[in-house]
């Protein structure tokens, strides 16, 4: 078995070994009930359901489905487990921990991937008069649904007509009929850039979509990584060895080898059909809120024996979407404000923001060095993050200083209620491109895909000039060292 980073069937089986996973045997529906019960568990935080036993399985059991695959654990001190196990980190590791792995080969070698002759997602074959998308076990995620979310948390795999570029993100997409699906291409996504590239050239994109990927690779997946960087090579990097890919039989794209299933296709530059409601990362379905999209062709599918479908049943807290899509952001974010020169020490977006916002840290000794103004300084970041794609699905960049642990919302929002004067420490943008899938732009007053975002200062104007002239009024700050020491020994026998 290969490490749990590196293959998915081994990354399940950690989780089991972690007393992570709750294997459900009795039959359960894919229309709804699935989903239920992968909701329940992310809005408590409870162990990661695999289902065995779905309707419409067929006689190779495609497929089961694991739920929740990196959403939370509820035991603080593993908090994280799930995601430190997509990347071969501790259990116990921190978010920043987690982030900093995920930027650690921007400064590293790339590694390009390794072809290998086949792998066990060459297990079984299915042509296209060999299976309905209808009828294999495809899930209905909520009620107001557009349609059968079968792909939530599989990876696209796109290449520009050049060959240069092979760009791996997850999109959503439903199922449209038996060999079909039709899924959200969206600017600025690089899915929707190549999609872009080949209408130009007036030939359907061939893609490979697949599921229960190396979670490493799904993890990179997730990022918005510079325009032009191949993931494979990137992810190799990251865990310093050589992923291994297969090549498509359909198509001349290559998948990971060990992927427990593989849809294989082009996705037409001409033919849309309706995609969505769903219930989306901000927690709502809007009834009737369906677009055109372009239609994906499922010509092949492989997959491996008893194969597991990974999904995301996204909406309110705490999910995928909120584990991965924000704080993934901000690590791209914080690189590039870092590697610009500007004093920033972290980046994290909080869920409780639904992960609309991100909150840098700033080093205010370096920026008082800077002696700059907060007009400036904001505006400087404003500048860099909201005109650029990773700022794409962040609507508020909170400055705070270095008391403030921006991992940490009760700090976060301390910060913001108390130091950041509305409107007037705010700089506001509208001319830049706007985060559609926010409620308040799509179902909201202004143009749903302009504007709508703030710098909002929460460095106090001292903090520019000659720093820190406060003492919080908490137990850390407001009492002499030996003092605390002394209640902290004594604590039991006052009799707490
Ligand atoms: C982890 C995760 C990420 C995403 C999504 C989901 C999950 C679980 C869904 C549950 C399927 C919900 C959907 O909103 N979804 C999604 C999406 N980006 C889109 O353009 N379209 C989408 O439908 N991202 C975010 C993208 O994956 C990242 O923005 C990534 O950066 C893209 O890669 P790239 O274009 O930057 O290379
Ligand atoms: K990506």
């Amino acid at each position: 078995m290969a490490l749990p980073h590196m293959e998915f069937r081994a990354f399940v089986q950690a989780l089991k070994d972690d007393g992570d996973l709750v294997e459900i045997n009795e039959e359960c529906d894919p229309n709804l009930e699935v989903s239920a019960i992968i909701r329940k568990v992310v809005e408590s935080d409870e162990r990661a359901p695999l289902f065995n036993n779905l309707k419409g399985q067929n006689e190779n059991g495609l497929w089961r489905i694991l739920g929740a695959p990196n959403s939370l654990r509820s035991d603080p001190r593993h908090r994280y487990g799930r995601l430190a196990r997509h990347l071969n980190l501790p259990p116990t590791s921190s978010m920043k921990e987690i982030l900093d792995k995920m930027v650690s080969a921007k400064t590293t070698p790339p590694i390009p991937p390794k072809i290998v002759e086949t792998g066990p997602c060459k297990e079984f074959r299915l042509t296209s008069d060999q299976f309905d998308l209808n009828q294999l076990p495809s899930p209905t995620l909520h009620q107001a649904d557009g349609g059968k979310y079968v792909q939530t948390y599989g990876m696209f795999i796109v290449r520009s007509p050049d060959g240069k570029w092979t760009n791996w993100s997850i999109a959503r997409a439903m199922v449209h009929d038996k060999n079909h699906l039709v899924g959200l291409v969206m600017l600025p996504q690089h899915i929707a850039v190549i999609h872009r590239m080949w209408k130009e050239l007036g030939q359907d994109m061939p893609y490979a979509l697949a599921f229960g990927v190396p979670p490493a690779a799904i993890m990179a997946a997730s990022m918005p990584l510079p325009d032009g960087l191949t993931e494979a090579e990137y992810i190799g990097s990251m865990v310093n060895s050589p992923l291994e890919l297969v090549k498509c039989e359909t198509i001349d794209l290559f998948v990971p080898s060990t992927s427990e299933i593989v849809f294989e296709g082009t996705c037409s530059v001409t033919e849309t059909a309706t995609e969505g409601p769903f219930g989306e990362m901000h927690g709502y379905v809007f009834k009737g809120d369906s677009h055109f999209m372009p239609v994906y062709t499922v010509n092949t599918i492989t997959h491996r024996k008893d194969a597991i479908l990974p999904v995301c049943a996204c909406g309110r807290l705490t999910d995928e979407t909120h584990t991965m899509i924000g704080p993934l952001a901000a690590a791209e974010i914080g690189y590039i404000l870092k590697s610009n020169g500007l004093p920033i020490k972290e980046a994290f977006s909080p869920f409780e923001s639904q992960v609309t916002w991100v909150a840098l840290q700033v080093d205010t000794e370096k920026l008082r060095a800077m002696k700059t103004s907060a007009e400036a300084f904001c505006r400087q970041v404003g500048d860099l993050i909201f005109r650029g794609k990773p700022g794409a699905t962040i609507h508020r960049l909170l400055l705070v200083g270095d008391d403030i642990d921006v991992y940490d919302f009760k700090e976060v929002i301390w910060a913001f209620s108390t130091r950041c004067r509305p409107v007037m420490d705010e700089y506001s943008y509208e001319d830049v491109p706007g985060f559609p899938l926010i409620p308040y732009m799509s179902h909201g007053n202004g143009p749903a895909n302009k504007g709508g975002k703030l710098v909002c200062d929460c460095l106090l104007p001292v903090e520019y000039t000659t720093g820190k002239n406060w003492e919080a009024a908490d137990f850390k700050e407001s009492f002499p060292p030996e003092l605390k020491q002394k209640v902290l020994d004594r604590w039991h026998s006052y009799g707490f």
